[in-house]
């Protein structure tokens, strides 16, 4: 956690505006279509949408021994460790300049939660459940073509895994706290 807390020089604990942040995460089974519905709410109510998963793949891009860890790490559908992506996330805040934010896949598990209270510490206002069945998820991802090194049967298969074993704690977590907001994406079956 030690690395965290250096996880940006000009971070002193709060946002410079000194205005109130809004934050609200978007979570979701893999393909329940979090980033679509993200897009749509981006267009209407000026929140910076800031993608977990394409921050990380902007991160294998850059050709360090970071990004072949990251890379390695998603093609087999783990998850990576909370303080690179909790450090990548108060980045992209920090540079958008703007006070909404919409975090789309995360936190994934009770580890990537806790280390965005102790670091970022910006309750969400809420958090949107994108509640899709796993047929139609599968379906999803499998006509997504975007070329991604994940969207095949084998990650996938671990992907369903790590939202269920790991996910669910966190929807739970909130649920309980009263901040789950579910919106239902298809007519099948509920995700669990
Ligand atoms: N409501 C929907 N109905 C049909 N297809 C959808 C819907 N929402 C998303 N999709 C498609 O499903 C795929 C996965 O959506 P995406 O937004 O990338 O999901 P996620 O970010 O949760 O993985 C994309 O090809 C997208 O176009
Ligand atoms: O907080 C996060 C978000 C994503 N990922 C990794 O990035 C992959 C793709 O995430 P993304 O949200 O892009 O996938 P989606 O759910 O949209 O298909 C995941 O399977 C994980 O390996 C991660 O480790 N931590
Ligand atoms: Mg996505």
């Amino acid at each position: 956690m030690a690395e965290v807390v250096e996880v940006h020089k000009d971070w002193s604990g709060s946002f410079p505006s000194g205005k109130k942040i809004t934050v609200v995460f978007v979570i979701g089974g893999p393909g329940s279509g979090k980033g679509t519905q993200c897009a749509k709410i981006v267009s209407h109510f000026g929140f910076t949408h800031l993608s977990a998963g394409d921050l990380l793949r902007e991160e294998v891009k850059s050709d360090t021994e970071q990004g072949t860890m990251i890379k390695n790490l998603m093609h087999e559908g783990k998850l990576v460790p909370s303080e690179i992506i909790v450090r990548l996330l108060l980045k992209a805040m920090l540079a958008s300049g703007n006070d909404k934010f919409l975090i789309d896949g995360f936190p994934r598990n009770e580890e990537n939660r806790e280390a965005y209270e102790k670091i970022i510490k910006i309750e969400p206002e809420f958090v949107l459940l994108i509640d899709c069945s796993r047929e139609e998820m599968e379906r999803r991802i499998l006509h997504r073509n975007q070329g991604r090194d994940d969207d095949n049967m084998e990650t996938i298969r671990r992907r369903f895994e790590v939202f269920q074993q790991s996910t669910l704690p966190v929807i739970q977590h909130y649920e309980k706290m009263g901040k789950l907001r579910r919106l239902w994406v298809d007519f099948q079956l509920r995700c669990f």
